[in-house]
């Protein structure tokens, strides 16, 4: 993505972008309505979602029947301050992902009663990067949380590709395991897809395997499992009562990880989806006609207000990190998206952090628990 995406973020900057302090006071006055209705808005998505038990298997039926059209439910209620200015929703990752990991336990609980197995994860970890590390611990605390065993192989940076198939290996033949993850990036010198080639089909929870892409492509198959970050987009945009049926969705950025795969997801759910990246010519103008924008490019406020229609839902990707010396680590963490400026034109937004990063974590966890499900006969569900 680097080069790419830094090529992007230079074609960006050479365009004239308003500048920021001229959007600060509105931004800030976006901000304290923001404040006030997100404590509404979490009320009200509470309420909603103790009303809906289709969590961890959205429906990804596909059909050209006009009838699920107009079936489709409404859409939620706009909230308008006294001045008729409209007010943003600011999308609570946090209190999502916690609502997940609470069915999932209440789920390991069950299966650990009728089959005296708990779900495993084990995750591969090479190399000393400090936010591998961190994304790591966050996967490994989700699995204590709702009593998923997990399992951690930390190679050092400079081991051989040998030793991390070795490691993949000894996972996929481990009856106790039920998905096993290779955090990326690896290390330049080694062979990504030779690696990933290694998990084995039925334990790959992240969703790379070709098999599985192939599969989520292919709208009359199952996939069994789904890339966790674009699971992450399509329950955050469901949960906040988004309907995408026939909406205009763009996706910035076409990786693996989170682009590709969530473009796949949203056109089983009929959305009519663009995908854009660092050779687009014209990614505003695309952005600016979108109903919703999904930021994964990995370019720190690539993203600014001017590039959004009054009204879109943006669910911001992006997981930078920037140097911060007051940090407890040296650095935090930022989105692909200018959110002071986004916040005053969207109707819905995605912090960063709090917003699609628990959640990606929380789809780990029920993918993990799926896969588990399947081996002891507990359901056949479908990611
Ligand atoms: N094989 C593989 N699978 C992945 O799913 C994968 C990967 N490699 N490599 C890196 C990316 C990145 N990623 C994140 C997941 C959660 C947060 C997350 O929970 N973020 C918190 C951060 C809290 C903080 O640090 O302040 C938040 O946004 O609130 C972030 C990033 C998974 N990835």
């Amino acid at each position: 993505m680097g080069a790419a995406a830094v090529a992007l973020l230079a074609a960006t900057r050479r365009r004239s972008t308003p500048p920021v302090t001229s959007l600060l006071s509105r931004a800030v006055r976006g901000l304290h309505e923001a404040t006030a209705a997100a404590e509404e808005d979490r009320a009200r998505a509470r309420r909603r979602r103790s009303s809906s038990s289709r969590l961890l298997g959205p429906d990804i039926s596909d059909t050209w029947d006009p009838s699920p059209r107009a079936a489709a439910r409404p859409p939620p209620p706009r909230d308008y301050a006294v001045d008729c200015e409209p007010t943003v929703t600011i999308i609570d990752g946090k209190s999502i992902a916690e609502d997940i990991r609470l069915q999932i336990s209440e789920e390991v609980r069950q299966m650990k009663n009728a089959v005296g197995h708990v779900p495993g994860l084990a995750v591969v970890l090479v190399g000393d990067r400090r936010d591998s590390q961190s994304y790591v611990r966050f996967k490994v605390k989700g699995c204590e949380e709702v009593g998923i065993k997990s399992l951690l192989a930390e190679l050092p940076g400079n081991c051989t590709e040998d030793e991390v198939v070795d490691s993949v290996a000894r996972f996929n033949d481990d009856p106790s395991v039920h998905g096993v993850l290779v955090q990326l990036p690896l290390p330049q010198h080694m062979d990504e897809e030779k690696i990933l080639n290694t998990i084995s089909l039925d334990k790959d929870v992240d969703g790379f395997h070709p098999l599985n892409v192939g599969n989520l492509a292919l709208r009359s198959r199952k996939p069994l499992f789904v890339s966790c970050a674009a699971k992450a987009c399509l329950e955050l945009l469901l949960q906040s009562g988004i309907d995408l049926m026939g909406k205009h969705v763009t996706i910035i950025g076409r990786s693996k990880v989170v682009g590709l795969p969530t473009s796949l997801l949203l056109q089983r759910h009929h959305a009519t989806v663009s995908v854009i990246h660092a050779f687009t010519a014209n990614p505003e103008e695309i952005t600016r006609e979108s109903d919703i924008v999904i930021s994964a490019a990995g370019v720190a406020n690539l993203v600014r207000g001017s590039w959004l229609k009054q009204g879109a839902v943006v669910i911001d990707v992006g997981t930078n990190p920037v140097e911060d010396p007051d940090s407890d680590y040296g650095y935090r963490l930022t989105g692909d998206v200018c959110f002071e400026e986004a916040v005053t034109v969207a109707s819905a937004i995605t912090p960063v952090p709090g917003g699609v990063g628990p959640v990606t974590i929380a789809m780990l966890l029920a993918n993990t628990l799926d896969s588990a499900k399947r081996v002891y006969g507990l359901s056949d569900s479908t990611p």
